[in-house]
């Protein structure tokens, strides 16, 4: 039988260093996410969408340990059976440092998995303020596993191909990609979707913050690389149906990952 899901992407706004406006915003768009006939299974939020790039006072604005955010996906998940990745949070850690980093919840509301951004964007003064993570991050989507990288991370493809080669067939990726490149962002995201034949869910923000524009333009790709769903510049619940069996439908007609010559890349 194949097997569908249902996926909903939570295209925001998102208010630069005011966590409590931004998780009653997002607490409306999930209740407005699931109040459909068309229940999704799975939804997905931007990135750092709990205090944007605040990053001069992010130290002391950050979710302690992820705490608020993990007590509010977790009893909204529970409630209404649908899994979330939670886009990334800002996240103050005990043992120190803010991290940039996405949590999952199952349908159950327990964590299902977690992954802190590994390339910190210079261009956003990152590395200045937020810790890099240290390990891949993965989950599972309707009994399939699914890779996860934030923004900046696309522009790495050899992080998509390890998350691949371990079995992911779903990429999700939250992002606060600003104009005006919008045309890396569409290719980039294409192009990890063909490469390793896999889907590419990807939710970007919009909205301005301090001079700074981001175009939205969230979408969804399927392994043969079509954009299968694509929203506009404004606030909306992008939709998509997505087909895990067609990752092996497609990596059986051009078969990439039997042809690979891992013994003549040189990757540093
Ligand atoms: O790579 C880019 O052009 C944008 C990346 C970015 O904005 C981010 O990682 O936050």
């Amino acid at each position: 039988m194949t097997k569908r899901l249902k996926v909903a992407l939570l295209q925001m706004d998102i208010q630069a260093g005011d966590p409590d406006a931004n998780f009653r915003h997002v607490e409306e768009l999930l209740h407005k996410a699931v109040s459909t006939e068309d229940k999704p299974q799975l939804i997905v939020l931007p990135e750092m969408w709990n205090t944007g790039y605040a990053l001069d006072i992010i130290d002391s604005i950050a979710d302690r340990e992820g705490q608020r955010t993990k007590q509010m996906m977790s009893a909204f998940s529970r409630e209404h059976q649908v899994q979330i990745v939670a886009g990334s949070i800002a996240e103050q850690r005990a043992a120190g440092g803010v991290y940039n980093t996405i949590h999952v919840f199952g349908p159950d509301g327990a964590e299902a998995g977690e992954y802190s951004k590994i390339h910190l964007f210079c261009l956003m003064d990152e590395e200045k303020h937020l810790q890099a993570g240290g390990e891949l991050g993965t989950t599972e989507v309707g009994g399939e596993q699914a890779g996860m990288m934030i923004c900046y991370d696309i522009r790495f493809p050899e992080l998509a191909r390890t998350l691949a080669l371990q079995g992911a067939k779903i990429l999700i990726v939250p992002a606060e990609w600003p104009n005006p490149r919008l045309n890396h962002w569409r290719t980039l995201l294409t192009a990890r979707a063909i490469e390793n034949q896999m889907y590419v869910i990807a939710c970007n923000r919009v909205g301005t913050s301090g001079g700074t524009s981001f175009f939205g333009h969230s979408m969804v790709i399927d392994p043969w690389g079509d954009i299968i769903a694509e929203a506009g510049e404004e606030e909306t619940i992008l939709t998509a149906e997505i087909n895990p069996e067609l990752v092996t439908e497609v990596r059986g007609r051009i078969p990439v990952f039997t042809d690979r010559r891992p013994d003549h890349y040189r990757l540093g």
